[in-house]
């Protein structure tokens, strides 16, 4: 009998023997040096590019039970452009909503750079039959998500079932076709850092585009030391095999200075080449006004009230 194609593996497990050992997390160590590099503080200059990045990388979320037309409409014309007096105000990556809703994104967004991200598999749970879980990744493609944000099965990671995760995402993978792939760890359910890199290394293995810490509807979300964490497993992986994955923290970053923290973070640890929306993006619903604001703080001395600028 003939054999199926072999599905796409990203590259092999079992997590290569060459590879640091997963098991070799030292947490304390890990904290120190997110906090220290929390504390860096950037020049006026340096700190307006990293602001602007910040808009370029921001995957502008809503992911609420009540979303309608309307408030996606209004989401994905702030997406454009985020403050309508000041064109030189880049637009975001993208906006990420449910499936239901990609439809009026994408033609919301229609002749612009802002793509379309769709969280699907059963989002946020995870808690559904694999076929439910394909054909909602099908139908956020072919309504036409550039996009998609995956999430793990956490209850089979810590239960040992690896390979069941592994599998998940590969087949998710190939429901994608050309969309890309973030898949969601949930870190605050993981349980401790070497959690946290066993799944980065397993996403990353299986085919992720980009590895992301959260779903917003957990706490602990995205947090520095938990990114940190990602990101040095995506510098492994990419020492090791030449592979390139990007990383979206998510959940709970509402303020420029969070930001700006992560950009240290990220830019101390993968450099310069990460710098970039192709590989970096912050997952937030109510990031944006602050970064706005500090924008105009840095330019004009003043700060302009958060009532000034529209939702976010
Ligand atoms: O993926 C993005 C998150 O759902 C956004 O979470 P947030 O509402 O805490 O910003």
């Amino acid at each position: 009998m003939a054999q199926a194609p072999a599905l796409p593996r990203g590259f092999e497990l079992p997590l290569e023997p060459r590879l640091p050992r997963i098991g070799a997390i030292d947490a304390v160590a890990l904290e120190a040096r997110a906090g220290e590099l929390a504390k860096r503080s950037i020049k006026k200059d340096a700190k307006l590019a990293a602001l602007d990045l910040s808009i370029r990388m921001m995957d502008l979320t809503t992911l609420e039970g009540a979303d309608t037309p309307g408030k996606v409409a209004a989401l994905c014309s702030k997406a454009m452009r985020p403050d309508p007096t000041d064109p030189s105000i880049p637009s975001v990556a993208a906006v990420c909503v449910y499936p239901n809703l990609v439809a009026v994104a994408k033609e919301r967004l229609a002749g612009s750079a802002v793509k379309v991200a769709s969280v699907a598999t059963a989002f946020p749970s995870g808690q559904s039959p694999l076929a439910v879980k394909l054909a909602d990744v099908s139908a956020a493609v072919e309504l036409g998500a550039d996009e998609i944000d995956m999430v793990i099965d956490r209850g089979a990671f810590l239960s040992g079932r690896y390979a069941k995760v592994f599998d998940e995402i590969v087949e998710v993978k190939a429901a994608c076709g050309e969309a890309h792939l973030k898949v969601i760890l949930e870190t605050g359910e993981l349980g401790s850092y070497d959690n946290v890199r066993r799944a980065s290394l397993l996403a990353m293995a299986a085919g992720a585009d980009f590895i992301k810490t959260s779903t917003g509807k957990v706490a602990p979300a995205a947090t520095l030391p938990v990114t940190l964490c990602m990101l040095e497993a995506i510098r492994d992986v990419h020492d090791e095999t030449g592979r390139i994955v990007g990383m979206k923290p998510a959940g709970g970053i509402r303020s420029a200075r969070q930001a700006i923290q992560y950009l240290c973070v990220l830019n101390e640890t993968l450099g310069s080449a990460w710098m970039t929306p192709a590989l970096f993006r912050f997952g937030a619903s109510s990031l944006l006004n602050d970064v706005l604001m500090q924008i105009r703080k840095q330019r004009t001395g003043a700060y302009q009230s958060g009532d000034y600028f529209t939702i976010d």
